[in-house]
């Protein structure tokens, strides 16, 4: 039966015969195991517009960008409209330095000058559009269900205290728009740092937080809160900042901080650990591996509930410069991936308070 069904499916992509194809499916879905060869064909076969309706248990996709996924869902939704289109994405202008939030502050720099556009330019991508739960279109028996679901584009801050190239590497992923995203503020305690003439270069307000030992103005940490909710700040994102959160920005921004640090937490973490004094500990501990760990923030050092992690040797013969730039290289990438998931609001929450990740390409799976 799976042969017979294989050869039609295949006789069919050469006729391209959408809408036969759509009946062979519907027919298959009769059965689970038939359903889904013929989807899997289906999914390699569409290459234009088509709205194909599905019979049968419904499915669901989530809109996560080129790749599709499925989720099996009970509903009794009979159908899911398939649609590709390219697409090119214009940002409205960033905000000018007039139409910023109204900071009062001499700790909060804004860029002069104008700002371009965003834009970004989509590749042709599949867009699966699922009913959104709140479509009040209940769809009827064979009708194509339209109901576009998107994911809201998220605010990012970040925070840094030297050299900053976590913070490029997340920036770059929003410009190229692989992460559905903006970094919309920089946080730093050092205005002269990497990271802030990084942010300055590239029209992205930095402020001051905490302010320097003997510096007359400063944030406190409530005017923070404030002047990051006047940028509707979704996510922080510390990428080598240096300095303890305080509770209230920990309380205003409940599981909506992450933190990047250079080894496999728990080990080697907490006060004093950090930049290179890390890598030398790990060193002199004669420990085999290493590697970046992500966590959500509470109000210690490095004690929040871990999200992701990679692993890189250690070698008989390393230094800790060596190390370190073997876990930066691992940092960048892995700082990406997870904020990419933040964005696209695959993280979630096991009953027992642990942050998993779910799975780009199959939502039933965990990274
Ligand atoms: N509330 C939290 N704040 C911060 C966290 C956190 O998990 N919870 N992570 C740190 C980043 N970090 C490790 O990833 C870290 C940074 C700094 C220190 C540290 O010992 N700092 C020194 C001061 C260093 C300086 O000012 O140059 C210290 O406090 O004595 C440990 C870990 C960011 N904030
Ligand atoms: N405990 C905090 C800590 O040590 N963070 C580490 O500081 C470096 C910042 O590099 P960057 O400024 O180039 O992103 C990164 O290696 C990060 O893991």
């Amino acid at each position: 039966m799976l042969d017979i069904l294989t050869c039609v499916l295949e006789i069919l992509k050469s006729h391209r015969s959408i809408l036969v194809l759509g009946l062979v499916v519907a027919v298959a879905n009769s059965c689970d195991f038939l359903r889904d060869v013929s989807l899997r064909y289906l999914d390699k076969f569409l290459d234009t517009s088509a709205h194909i309706t599905l019979s049968g248990r419904a499915y669901c996709g989530v809109p996560v960008g080129p790749l599709n996924q499925f989720c099996l869902k009970s509903s009794s939704v009979p159908s899911i409209a398939i649609v590709k289109q390219s697409f090119s994405l214009k940002f409205p202008p960033l905000p000018s330095s007039s139409s910023y939030p109204s900071i009062q502050s001499k700790n909060v720099e804004v860029p002069c000058g104008a700002f371009h556009p965003i834009s970004i330019s989509g590749s042709r991508r599949r867009l699966w559009c699922s009913r959104s739960s709140s479509s009040s279109a209940e769809p009827k028996e064979g009708h194509t269900v339209r109901a576009p679901v998107t994911v809201r584009r998220k605010k990012l801050a970040v925070f840094v205290s030297g050299g900053g190239s976590n913070f490029r590497s997340i920036h770059e992923a929003s410009k190229r728009g692989s992460l559905h995203g903006d970094v919309l503020v920089l946080v730093t305690d050092k205005s002269e740092c990497g990271g802030a003439e990084y942010a300055r270069n590239n029209g992205i307000p930095v402020i001051l937080f905490p302010k320097a030992k003997g510096e007359p103005n400063g944030l406190s940490p409530s005017d923070l809160v404030d002047t990051l909710r006047k940028f509707e700040v979704d996510f922080i994102l510390l990428a080598g900042y240096l300095k303890l959160i305080p509770a209230e920005l920990i309380r205003a921004y409940e599981r909506s901080i992450l933190n990047i640090h250079p080894s496999l937490l728990p080990a080697f973490g907490g006060k004093g650990y950090y930049g290179m004094k890390v890598h030398k500990a790990v060193i002199a501990s004669g420990a085999r591996f290493s590697g970046p760990t992500i966590h959500f923030v509470d109000e210690h050092y490095d004690t929040g509930r871990i999200l992701a992690q990679r692993v890189v040797p250690v070698l008989a013969n390393d230094t800790a410069q060596e190390l370190a730039a073997r876990v930066l290289k691992e940092e960048h990438q892995l700082y990406v991936e997870v904020v990419e998931a933040l964005c696209e609001e695959r993280v979630v929450w096991r009953e027992d308070g642990v942050p998993l990740i779910r799975s780009k390409e199959n939502p039933n799976k965990f990274c």
